[in-house]
């Protein structure tokens, strides 16, 4: 018989005690020392007791809560925050974003090859450009065109990769008989001068046990698909349907082939917000906990915007109107959200709980009990949306406790997600080849 395909698992991690801005305010957080890294860690090693392959930190240097409800998120450097976590755990993987438009090529290549190192090979960087002015501008520089972003990307990452490679794979030698450490003759200086960056060194740090990160990419544009197909592992983006993830899946493919790559070289990862409760009502009770009235009111309209409608507080008690949603036509210039919308509000919602559907957030919600989030991630992976999830609870303490322990155990059962780590490095639970230097052919 042949093993089916396994789902992978990632935990979204922004410095916090969930994803939700609120999830401070959940009775079961603890953060009366903020910040508070043992909050971090804990959550790290709940994903761990989850078997999840990988956490992936955001880093937004530079922004600040829009609310004084809000927590602060990424206040702490993420590199750092997963440092400390490496040191906690054993298996799980930690995936850090640096961004390239704003970033020095040589202080990324130290920092994640130190990392690595560090973690016995359990480390991937995201390389995202970033489309954040306020970060750009705490650097000192303003955000380029989307051409230069990714032009600069590309350049950025190759002089990372050769740096990596600076140390020759078996330039240490370790031999006490003879007092030699390593070959330094294999240990050779980069020179590079390309239009966008520069560097001229070496980068002394031996392979990790997978040789070196490999590398995630998480955006949106064309550009970004382009630039996933020469340089990406692992593609993290927002997709709100089935037929969104499956489009997805077929543009990196498709972009990873035009680079002599196989057609499943890149591993397709969707967020998730999963709302987990006895009921499906419980579930959407309890997230709304965590929606102020300002942001509610703020996606009643952004869900009106998004069918074409001006809804008024008559309208907030009762389902939509199916007439409305019969005549939204969905061009290429629709919220990509809107399918979503209309598949939740179908369901016969009243337009509060169609927005405590999250309908209106960054990535689709599975709304309900462990059994009915299992269906969702179950669905989107074996009819080929994605091959794996960005999970994002909205309390770490709570929700993420209840979706491993209830959760995951329904997908082991299905078999559709292994029940241990297949190997020591993030490559291997990935199901990645072992890499170093610049990508020649897969
Ligand atoms: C899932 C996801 C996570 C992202 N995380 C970050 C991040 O942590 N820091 C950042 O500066 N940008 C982040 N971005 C933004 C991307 O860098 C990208 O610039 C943005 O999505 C715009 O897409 P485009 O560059 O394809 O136009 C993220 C994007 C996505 C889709």
């Amino acid at each position: 018989m042949t093993e089916k395909k396994q789902m992978k698992l990632g935990l979204a991690m922004f410095g916090a005690a969930g994803l939700n801005f609120k999830s401070w305010l959940d009775p079961e957080v603890h953060l009366e020392d903020y910040p508070d890294i043992s909050v971090d860690v804990k959550a790290a090693q709940l994903a761990e007791k989850g078997k999840f392959q990988f956490m992936f930190f955001g880093d937004f240097p530079g922004t600040k809560a829009a609310d004084n409800g809000d927590m602060q998120t990424m206040g702490m450097d993420p590199l750092l925050i997963a440092t400390v976590i490496a040191s906690q755990t054993k298996h799980i993987g930690l995936g850090i974003t640096r961004a390239t438009s704003w970033n020095n090529p040589y202080e990324v290549a130290r920092q994640f090859k130190t990392l690595d190192a560090i973690s016995k090979g359990r480390v991937a960087w995201n390389a995202v450009t970033g489309a954040n002015g306020v970060s750009a501008n705490a650097y000192g520089v303003s955000l380029p065109s989307s051409f230069d972003r990714y032009g600069k990307a590309a350049e950025f990452v190759e002089v990372v990769q050769a740096l990596w490679a600076s140390w020759g794979e078996d330039a240490l030698k370790l031999d006490h008989d003879n007092q030699i450490f390593a070959d330094y003759d294999k240990v050779k200086s980069v020179s590079i001068k390309g239009k966008y960056v520069e560097t001229s060194g070496t980068l002394p740090i031996p392979p990790s046990k997978q040789g070196q990160p490999p590398i995630f990419h998480s955006g949106g544009s064309s550009n970004s698909v382009a630039f996933a197909g020469q340089h990406a592992d692992v593609y993290v983006g927002e997709v709100w349907t089935i037929e969104q993830g499956k489009a997805m899946r077929q543009a990196l493919s498709q972009a990873g082939v035009v680079n002599g790559r196989k057609p499943d070289a890149i591993a397709f990862i969707a967020g998730v917000m999963p709302l987990i409760g006895d009921s499906k009502k419980e579930a959407l009770e309890r997230h709304a906990k965590f929606i102020s009235e300002d942001t509610f009111y703020q996606r009643v309209a952004h869900v009106g915007y998004a069918l074409g409608v001006q809804f008024t507080m008559a309208d907030i008690e009762k389902p939509i109107d199916s007439e409305i949603l019969d005549s939204v036509e969905i061009t290429p210039y629709s919220d990509p959200r809107t399918e979503n919308i209309i598949r939740v509000a179908r369901e016969g919602w009243t337009l509060r709980e169609v927005v405590y559907h999250s309908v209106i957030d960054y990535h689709p919600a599975a709304v309900g009990t462990a059994e009915d989030i299992a269906d969702h991630l179950t669905e989107w992976f074996e009819s080929g949306a994605a091959d794996g999830f960005w999970v994002m609870p909205d309390v770490y303490e709570t929700d993420l406790k209840r979706f491993v322990e209830e959760v995951v155990p329904i997908l082991q059962e299905r078999g559709i997600f292994h029940t241990d780590y297949e190997g020591e490095t993030l490559r291997e639970n990935l199901g990645l080849p072992y890499q170093y230097g610049v990508r020649k052919e897969d």
